[in-house]
Order: structure tokens, then C-alpha cells, then sequence
């Protein structure tokens, strides 16, 4: 199994590069594992009090849970991936049956903090986007798709998103193989990253 790491800050692309590269490979042999199922089940908290957990500190992941399950997939068992509510704040009673696929991609902005979890990974890749370009596109999303207002979002990225972005994510970057530069849609490093699949899907 080729295992594909792809972290960057939010907003940066992480989804829309994976949704890009798997465009057209057989789905049968290509899975992905989002680091965003992997939030802590939160419910012995009320709604409130999860609105206020800061959601970009890597305690609010379960790296146990992503480590065994990654583990588990390696040696050809398949696994229950959490499904996440980000109206919610907290993880949902469902999950995902996830077969073992040829090659898997993990992508999550904290994926490359922990060691055990990036030891995993054969290739590592770091999607960059400036901050200002990360925050628009967030803005749009969270009110377009996460049901948040824009005073929620703002107040989010300056108490918590930003300081733990400088923290925590950008110094991953340094343990990245490949940076894909994402202010624009990057076609060129698409294509390098589905040729390096497609190269093991035929071996
Ligand atoms: N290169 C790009 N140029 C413009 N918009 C983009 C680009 N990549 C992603 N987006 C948009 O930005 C938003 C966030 O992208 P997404 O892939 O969800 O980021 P991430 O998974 O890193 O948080 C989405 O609405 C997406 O359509
Ligand atoms: N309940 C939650 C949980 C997480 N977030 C934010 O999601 C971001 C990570 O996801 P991306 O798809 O953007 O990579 C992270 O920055 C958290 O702040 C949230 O808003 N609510």
C-alpha cells in the first residue's frame, strides 16, 4: 500500500487537490482518510461548551484512533472511519466501512505534527496558500457549507485558527517531500502526484 500525506493549513486546497488528483483513477484502488473524522467525540460536552474547544490544536484529534486504524489498513484489514458533523461541533453515531485500497490518502492540517503518524506516510506533501487567500476561501466555505456566520469564522481565526496555524502546521512544512503552491489551481503538480500513483497502480 502507497500511503499519501497531504497537510497545509485550512483553505489551502487539501480536499480540492485530493478530489483532483483521484479524478479519474479507479476508485476500487485509491481511498482517502480525512483527519477531520478523527475529532474527539465530544458529547459529553453540550453544544456551547463545544463551540468553544479549539478545534486546531492537535488534542482535539484522536491520533490514537487515526494511528491503529492507518496500521490496521496497512496489514489489509479494513476499518469503521468516524463521520464528523462540523454543525454539530462533535462526531456522528455513523461511520464508514474503509477497505484497504493499493494506495490511501490521509489529508488533515495536522497530519504532519505527530511522528508515529508521519513515519507512515511514503510520500509527504504540504499544500501552501498565502493567509489572507486561506481565510477568504474559508470565510466563503463556513458560511456556504458549515452553517457559521461571518463573526463566528473571523473571531475563530483570530483566537485560535491563526496562532495555531504559526504553531503547530506551517513548521510541518519542513518535513514535507513536495509543496504544491495552491493560490491558483496548480494543474502541473496534479499531474506529478497522479502520474507517482498511477506508476503504482501498474506495478
Ligand atoms: N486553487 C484554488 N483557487 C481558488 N479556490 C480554491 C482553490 N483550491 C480550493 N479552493 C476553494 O477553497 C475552499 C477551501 O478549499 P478546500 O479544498 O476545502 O480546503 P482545505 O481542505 O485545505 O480546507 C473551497 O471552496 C475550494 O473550492
Ligand atoms: N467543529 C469544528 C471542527 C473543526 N473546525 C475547523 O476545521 C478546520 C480543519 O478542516 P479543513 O477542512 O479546513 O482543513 C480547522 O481549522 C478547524 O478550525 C471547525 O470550524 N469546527
Amino acid at each position: 500500500m502507497l500511503t499519501i500525506g497531504i497537510a497545509g493549513g485550512t483553505g489551502c486546497g487539501k480536499t480540492t487537490v485530493v478530489n483532483q488528483i483521484i479524478e479519474e483513477l479507479p476508485d476500487n484502488e485509491v481511498g482517502i482518510i480525512s483527519q477531520d473524522s478523527y475529532y474527539r467525540d465530544l458529547s459529553h460536552l453540550s453544544y456551547e461548551e463545544r463551540t468553544r474547544i479549539n478545534f486546531d490544536h492537535p488534542r482535539a484529534i484522536d491520533f490514537e484512533l487515526l494511528e491503529e486504524h492507518l496500521r490496521d489498513l496497512k496489514a489489509g484489514k479494513p476499518i469503521h472511519q468516524p463521520v464528523y458533523s462540523f454543525v454539530d461541533h462533535n462526531r456522528t453515531r455513523q461511520s464508514v466501512l474503509t477497505h484497504p485500497r493499493k494506495v490511501m490518502i490521509v489529508e488533515g492540517i495536522l497530519i504532519m505534527t505527530q511522528p508515529e503518524i508521519r513515519d507512515l506516510f511514503d510520500i509527504k506533501i504540504f499544500v501552501h496558500a498565502d493567509s489572507d487567500e486561506r481565510l477568504i476561501r474559508r470565510l466563503k466555505r463556513d458560511i456556504a457549507e458549515r452553517g457559521r456566520g461571518l463573526s463566528e469564522v473571523l473571531d475563530r481565526y483570530q483566537n485560535t485558527l491563526k496562532p495555531m496555524h504559526d504553531q503547530f502546521i506551517e513548521p510541518t512544512k519542513e518535513f514535507a517531500d513536495l509543496i504544491i503552491p495552491n493560490n491558483k489551481y496548480n494543474t502541473v503538480a496534479i499531474e506529478i502526484v497522479r502520474t507517482i500513483i498511477s506508476e503504482k497502480l501498474l506495478a
